[in-house]
């Protein structure tokens, strides 16, 4: 079982325009809504495909109420945490050529005692998990370092921590060691301080990491697929071609799934998680892929090649897609 945990989830609004102008009354030829929060993404993905999974979320307000309707619609299994502050909506606008701009509310604070409610959960759940992921950003006023304050006490009792963050919580808990980081390409680049042009630059800056603490790393790095560094200094390069681009949004949650639902080790895992983002792209909203979606002809692995220049990346805050 995989267990999710996700501190600001969302409720996901997806409207899909013609083009974005700035300033102007723009008509959205389709809207969508899904239920959203890294981790609810990567629970979401493990169940579309058979592979238990369960997800801690706090909630609250109406849009708490509807994030769990969402939710127990698609099946979800979830241990929800009832909280005070309302639940955030983040605003995905996709235009037609695959370009997504997203706006994410910051997300209301949670209470010492929310936080200490939502730790016990996981701490309880986790018993009977093979991996628990903590992923998403931190609501505000929350401790930076509670997800390293979770990998400490997953390794004492012997459970794989996978970290899917951001700033100076991503920073925090790759200091504690992590199993598993998942970072994309700006948040590696902030993480670091380093700025990443090429594969080359991406090695050196999961170099950085590892020195810091994190042991296998799997940097996601949009158009120009994943980078995979393991803790025994495996290093695998995949790509997955993409006929169609809908909506990026959820594409790394659906990568790490794949991953873990695979192994989490190696080419094969690279490679199942490269299929399942591949699939996720061509998905409107943050909707995760079934297996009737998932096309791994598609998918490309082998070493890395340094040399090779990265596609130039959205002005985008890290921890956005
Ligand atoms: O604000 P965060 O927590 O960094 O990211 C939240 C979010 O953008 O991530 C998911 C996609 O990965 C979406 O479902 C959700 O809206």
């Amino acid at each position: 079982m995989i267990l999710t945990l996700t501190l600001n989830p969302s409720l996901d609004r997806t409207i899909e325009v013609g083009a974005l102008t700035r300033g102007a009354v723009i008509r959205a030829a389709a809207t969508h809504l899904d239920p959203g929060g890294k981790g609810v993404n990567v629970t979401r993905a493990l169940l579309a495909n058979d592979v238990r999974s369960c997800a801690v979320i706090p909630y609250g307000g109406s849009e708490g109420r509807r994030l769990l309707d969402l939710l127990s619609a698609e099946g979800i299994d979830m241990i929800p945490v009832p909280v005070e502050g309302p639940t955030r909506s983040n605003v995905a606008i996709a235009e037609p050529d695959g370009t997504v701009t997203k706006v994410n509310e910051p997300g209301t604070a949670l209470t010492p005692a929310e936080l200490d409610t939502l730790a016990g959960a996981v701490l309880d759940a986790a018993r009977s998990a093979g991996w628990v992921v903590a992923s998403g950003s931190l609501p505000p006023g929350a401790p930076v370092d509670v997800y390293a304050g979770l990998c400490r006490r997953f390794a004492d009792a012997g459970i794989n921590l996978a970290v899917d963050t951001s700033g100076p919580a991503l920073v925090s808990a790759v200091n504690a060691g992590p199993a598993l980081v998942k970072p994309n390409r700006d948040e590696l680049a902030e993480a670091t301080g380093t700025s990443i042009a090429c594969v080359g630059d991406v090695l050196a800056a999961v170099g950085k990491l590892r020195a810091m603490g994190a042991r296998s790393v799997l940097t996601s790095l949009g158009a120009d697929g994943a980078l995979l560094v393991e803790h025994d200094e495996q290093v695998w390069y995949g790509e997955c071609a993409v006929e169609e681009l809908r909506s990026s949004v959820g594409a790394g949650d659906a990568l790490l799934a794949g991953f873990l639902a695979a192994g989490a080790r190696g080419a094969t895992a690279l490679a199942e998680g490269l299929a399942w983002a591949g699939a996720a792209v061509g998905l409107p909203g943050s909707r995760m892929p079934r297996p009737a979606d998932i096309d791994r002809t598609h998918v490309r692995i082998g070493p890395p090649d340094p040399a090779r220049p990265l596609t130039p990346p959205p002005r985008s805050a890290p921890g956005g897609i």
